[in-house]
């Protein structure tokens, strides 16, 4: 699904250069709901926004279904970001004067596609994700994890080969973050969505099947969930997670 190979990404500040990534590779696979995690100015971000499109990189491949994106044009990227990609932020960027069920169909009213099958996976997503009750309803009138779950079901719309989230459960408490990791997890069972997720917060990671721990613009570990329980999961991450902050 995502394979990223050798990725290398600098940015200039005045006249000095500085690496960020250096030399990262991975790789998605269909199904999979992956985390990545570092501390602050590890490069996640960057990590991200070089998967999502929106800034280029000088060295490496990112291959997302079966497509390699060094070699498309810049009207390529934007259709690549469009078509296949679904965003979830951290600030849910809802449409405040659109309701729900609206907010949700935003993507297919970009593509003009909102047809009696759109309207019926909107209604299939609400209910998936416990929301149809406030269909009607708008931004300002719903609590945060219910924007964030209206802005999960709108990610998921267009059907998008994989589901990019930065920080999702960063505005949230520990109850609606709870609800709506248990959502991307919906999504991946009942859909088999393809979610990859850049957090700080290892009880949400801790519901991942692999989380990728960046240091320095490197890949320090990758811990895979396997058998686990969630919470020796979480212990697994807290202690990896110590132990690369120099703690143990
Ligand atoms: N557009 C930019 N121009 C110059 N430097 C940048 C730019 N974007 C990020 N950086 C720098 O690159 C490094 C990595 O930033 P990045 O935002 O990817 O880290 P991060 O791991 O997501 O951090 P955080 O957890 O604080 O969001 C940081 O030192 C940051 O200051």
């Amino acid at each position: 699904m995502l394979s990223v190979k050798n990725l290398e990404k600098s940015y200039t500040t005045g006249n000095r250069t500085y690496t960020v990534l250096k030399g990262i590779s991975f790789s998605v696979a269909k199904g999979e709901f992956v985390a990545v995690m570092g501390p602050s100015g590890s490069g996640k971000s960057t990590l991200l926004n070089c998967i999502s499109c929106y800034i280029p990189f000088e060295k490496g491949r990112i291959t997302l279904g079966g497509q390699e994106l060094s070699s498309l044009t810049p009207e390529q990227l934007a259709s690549v970001r469009n078509e296949k990609l679904g965003f979830v932020f951290q600030d849910f960027m809802l449409l405040d004067g659109l309701s729900v069920r609206e907010n949700i169909l935003v993507p297919r009213i970009i593509r003009q596609n909102v047809d009696k099958e759109g309207e019926r996976y909107a209604d299939q997503l609400m209910e998936l994700f416990g929301i149809s009750h406030i269909r009607n309803k708008y931004p300002a009138e719903i609590s945060g994890g219910e924007r964030q779950r209206t802005a999960v079901a709108r990610s998921l719309i267009n059907h998008p080969l994989m589901l990019l989230a930065d920080e999702p459960t960063g505005n949230l408490d520990s109850t609606s973050s709870r609800i709506v990791i248990e959502s991307f997890e919906n999504a991946r069972q009942n859909l088999d969505a393809t979610i990859f997720m850049v957090t700080h917060d290892s009880f949400s990671a801790s519901f991942c099947d692999r989380v990728i721990l960046l240091k320095d613009g490197n890949i320090y570990r990758q811990l895979e969930k396997n058998i686990q329980t969630r919470s020796a999961f979480h212990d697994t991450l807290l202690n990896a997670i110590k132990e690369m902050s120099g703690d143990m």
